[in-house]
């Protein structure tokens, strides 16, 4: 069983992230999903489908690290294991967000297939909790996508499990996934990727 209040808060910062991420407009149409964790074995997370702009607290429902919903009769996320192997990898998450922006999703198609993202030489790569200098590379990995979530978390929780220093990944022409130990930590994780995937896609534009 998990605690109601606990339940609450961590509803009212899904809540509360999904209005500033549609605001944004990195969360548009549905797309995108958010989840908290409540305990070592229960998380809230987003019912699938709904609008995040307009997120009410019947849109947040608790599910097991198996993905079983908790008392609730909806259907949470369809990409609710790609949540539940990093909290079950990372003790310290407390939160994962999944946006869906235009840069994301046009940046994820540029990488080579096979190929990572590297983020160098940024002062904005010290947004990132536990990065304290610019001097520091970030490997933000491509996964295709694919509607196997199972396969495709799979492969998420192998990467992270051997590089577990990482802020996040992309799934091409999909979005983005990134976590913290707070949803604030998320959202300012989420802010720092927009903000350097737009200067990478300049950077293309400039010197092709
Ligand atoms: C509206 S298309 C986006 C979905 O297919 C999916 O990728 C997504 O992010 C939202 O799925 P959801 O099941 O609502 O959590
Ligand atoms: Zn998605």
């Amino acid at each position: 069983m998990f605690d109601v209040t606990r339940y609450a808060k961590a509803a009212d910062s899904i809540i509360e992230a999904g209005r500033f991420l549609y605001q944004r407009g990195w969360s548009p149409a549905t797309s995108s999903n958010y989840s908290a964790r409540l305990d070592e074995q229960h998380i809230a997370i987003t019912v699938s489908g709904r609008h995040k702009g307009d997120l009410g607290s019947g849109d947040v429902m608790v599910v097991d690290l198996a993905g079983n919903p908790v008392q609730s009769s909806s259907r949470s996320s369809a990409e609710t294991r790609l949540h539940t192997v990093l909290y079950e990898l990372f003790p310290e998450v407390g939160a994962v967000v999944h946006t869906h922006s235009v840069k994301a999703t046009v940046l994820s198609r540029l990488v080579s297939a096979g190929h990572s993202l590297i983020l160098e030489g940024y002062e904005l790569q010290k947004a990132f909790s536990g990065v304290d200098t610019h001097e520091s590379t970030l490997t933000i990995p491509v996964f295709n996508n694919s509607q196997d979530i199972d396969a495709l978390a799979e492969k998420t929780k192998q990467w992270f499990a051997s590089h577990p220093g990482q802020p996040g990944y992309l799934i091409r022409g999909h979005g983005l996934y990134t976590w913290g130990e707070t949803m604030k930590d998320c959202l300012r994780h989420v802010e720092a990727f927009e903000f350097l995937f737009e200067c990478e896609l300049e950077a293309m534009r400039v010197r092709p």
